[in-house]
């Protein structure tokens, strides 16, 4: 049960469904476009009024995990220098390429506004670059080095599984191993595509520019990627974020559960989830 007065909310998973990386500002961040969903599942967060901040972690995922200053829920309430106690139930893995702890952050910051009746702060993007979209959580274009944020109208929802071989990617390795900082954007304008099957086939023209660098680095990227395209319920597969974390996009919430089913036997934690 839920301690009185405690706000629930979820950290959804992010998917990067393209991610295309245009540029390098001087100070070594790389612009991006990205068409950034999210899923249906993600870690949980219980938070109740407090005095002082706390941080309790529970669920599978958690284990490892720092409960001190570095986590990145004790670091919104410090950045809001707002208060309250967390339980975070981890059900995301970290340093995956699905904002993990970015998505905490920003769950934070949307219990927290909705506890203390506050408005949500501006300048995030000093948490991670993936915060400011987290924080909308909805589907959005992504821009600038992630802090020009644009919600679209709503997608048709897809179906899909997550697949993670269980290794950590941090995120500068992949930044540093790629090899051309300069690459398309996405279209100037995006087509308002009619139904998912549009979408999706919109989606085999776009990129993520971090899967080579990710392959090059992580051959066990390779592995999951192979294994998801040779499925036969397999539309797209392609790698979210810096990784390792690869989707697997199908036509249906049943054909992806069955997915899932048949990746069991693999050791990698596999979720079916819908992206919208
Ligand atoms: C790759 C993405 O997951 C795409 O959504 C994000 O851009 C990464 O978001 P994040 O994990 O919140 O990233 P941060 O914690 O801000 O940055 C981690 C590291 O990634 C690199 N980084 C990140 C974002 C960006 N636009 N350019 C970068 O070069 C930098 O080396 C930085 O030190
Ligand atoms: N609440 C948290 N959950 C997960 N990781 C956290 C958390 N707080 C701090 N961290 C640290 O942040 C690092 C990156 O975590 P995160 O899960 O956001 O990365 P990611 O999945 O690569 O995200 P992105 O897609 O934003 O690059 C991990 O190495 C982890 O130790």
């Amino acid at each position: 049960m839920s301690p009185k007065g405690a706000v629930q909310e979820l950290a959804p998973a992010k998917i990067n469904l393209t991610l295309h990386v245009t540029g390098q500002r001087p100070d070594g961040y790389h612009l991006l476009d990205s068409l950034v969903v999210f899923a249906d599942f993600g870690d949980l967060l219980t938070i109740a009024p407090a005095e002082a901040p706390s941080l309790t972690l529970t669920g599978p995922l958690s284990a490892g995990l720092p409960t001190d200053d570095s986590n990145l829920v004790r670091k919104a309430m410090a950045f809001a220098g707002w208060t309250g106690a967390v339980t975070l139930e981890k059900r995301l893995p970290a340093a995956a390429g699905i904002g993990g702890g970015s998505s905490d952050a920003a769950a934070t910051l949307r219990g927290l506004a909705r506890l203390l009746d506050a408005p949500l702060p501006a300048g995030t993007e000093a948490l991670g670059a993936d915060v400011p979209v987290c924080l909308a959580a909805r589907a959005a274009r992504m821009q600038g080095v992630g802090e020009v944020v644009t919600p679209l109208p709503a997608l048709h929802p897809l179906h899909a599984v997550l697949v993670n071989p269980g290794i950590d990617i941090p995120t500068p390795l992949i930044f540093r191993a790629l090899s051309s900082k300069t690459n398309p954007p996405m279209p100037v304008d995006l087509p308002d595509w009619p139904d998912a099957a549009a979408l999706i086939d919109w989606l085999y023209g776009m990129r993520n520019d971090l899967e080579p660098p990710a392959l090059s680095q992580a051959p066990e990227v390779g592995a999951v990627l192979d294994r998801l395209r040779q499925d036969k319920a397999c539309l797209l597969a392609r790698m979210s974020g810096s990784g390792a974390t690869c989707f697997a996009l199908t036509d249906t919430r049943h054909a992806a559960e069955a997915m899932a089913d048949r990746l069991s036997d693999t050791g990698w934690w596999v979720q079916p989830v819908t992206l919208a």
